[in-house]
């Protein structure tokens, strides 16, 4: 193994998978209920947008992001200090999702999911993640994340890069 990248396959995402990373974005749920006269649908509270800090805010961006090869070179996660970020894409494709669980000094080793067509992800207060990876294609995304001062951006680099690839057929 010296000198090659452990591999790591993408996995489905799903609500129950990610739930112990995060928040998944989507109307697979059932906190839902119909609003103005039975014209709307309201699906509630599917994530919670944390803004901590020195005048820390919610903020709504618009990402256009552009897509990376695969298999992919996972040099580095961040994370996020004062506040969560959450992922909504504007089109209906996958992209991957990568998080890993601090384990003291740092993440642990990552964990790599693909979304399904139209399924958004909020990533809590300090939770570490890789950016923003479209697959294939530009894609965009409405970002719900944390405006204000201080350092809001923590970086970790990995000794050792780890290889993503995606499960068969994506
Ligand atoms: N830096 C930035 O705004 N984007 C990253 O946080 C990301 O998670 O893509
Ligand atoms: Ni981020």
């Amino acid at each position: 193994m010296s000198g090659e990248m452990k591999r790591i396959v993408a996995r489905p995402l799903t609500r129950e998978n990610f739930a112990e990373f995060g928040e998944v974005i989507d109307t697979n749920c059932d906190t839902h209920y119909p609003i103005n006269a039975g014209k709307c649908e309201r699906y509630h509270a599917l994530a919670r947008a944390e803004a901590a800090g020195p005048d820390g805010h919610v903020i709504i961006n618009i990402f256009k992001g552009t897509p990376y090869p695969f298999p992919l070179k996972l040099s580095m996660v961040e994370r996020h200090p004062f506040g969560s970020q959450a992922f909504i894409p504007l089109s209906p494709r996958p992209y991957l999702v990568v998080v890993c669980h601090d384990i003291g000094d740092g993440p642990g080793e990552p964990h790599a999911f693909v979304t399904a067509p139209g399924q958004g992800v909020n990533y809590p207060r300090n939770l570490w993640h890789g950016v923003l990876t479209p697959i294939g294609e530009d894609q965009d995304f409405v970002v719900v994340d944390r405006g204000g001062t201080g350092p809001n951006l923590e970086e970790f680099h990995f000794s050792h890069p780890y290889e993503i690839v995606l499960p068969e057929g994506c």
